[in-house]
């Protein structure tokens, strides 16, 4: 099977979506944010305080193919269309999707969630929605497939998904 890739704004669900996706169809599923961990042997949240985003995104971005061989469904991190180099890559990758939802959706799970992200933590709402604005064309320009979240569950979320890509 040609990977997946799932890109978009943090908190639409990539990683909840793509584990339940790659459960379906018993495939392998790696998480962009874990797989970085595990290569690096340290939080994201660490190595952004310790190196910044300029290395973070550089290590990303090298990261990337590694998982699209490893790895038939992949959750992205919420940035990684971030640099031009890594937007190239994804844009010659079959299979990208785009998912992605209101801001206020977002957002409001973004404040629900324990999961920390630097990038979002202690900003002002008006800071993450320019971020969200900023990005959304960025998304469009690397994925060759869209899903509109809507506020549906992550099992529907999956059943479109399937619909798209694999049938
Ligand atoms: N369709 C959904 N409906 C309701 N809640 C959802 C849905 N998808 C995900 N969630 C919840 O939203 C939060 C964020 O989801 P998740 O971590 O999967 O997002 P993400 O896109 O991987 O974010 P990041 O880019 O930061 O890794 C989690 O608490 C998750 O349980
Ligand atoms: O959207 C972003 O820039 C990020 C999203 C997370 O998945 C992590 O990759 C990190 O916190 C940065
Ligand atoms: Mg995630």
């Amino acid at each position: 099977m040609k990977p997946i890739v799932l890109v978009g704004f943090m908190g639409v669900g990539k990683t909840t979506v793509g584990q339940l996706l790659a459960q379906r169809l018993d495939k392998t599923f790696v998480d962009g944010d874990h797989y970085f961990e595990e290569q690096l042997g340290q939080s994201v949240p660490s190595y952004l305080a310790e190196f910044g985003e300029e290395e973070f995104r550089k290590q990303e971005s090298r990261l990337l193919p590694e998982m699209l061989k490893k790895f038939d469904v992949i959750a992205t991190g919420g940035g990684i269309i971030t640099l031009e180099k890594t937007r190239q890559y994804l844009k010659q990758t079959q299979s990208v999707v785009y998912l992605f939802d209101s801001f206020e959706t977002n957002y409001a799970r973004l404040v629900a969630d324990t999961h920390v992200r630097p990038l979002v933590h202690h900003q002002r709402i008006e800071q993450v929605q320019d971020l969200f604005t900023y990005r959304q064309p960025l998304y469009d320009e690397v994925a060759d497939k869209k899903i509109y979240v809507k506020g549906r569950s992550p099992d529907k979320v999956v059943e479109e998904l399937i619909q798209l890509v694999l049938i």
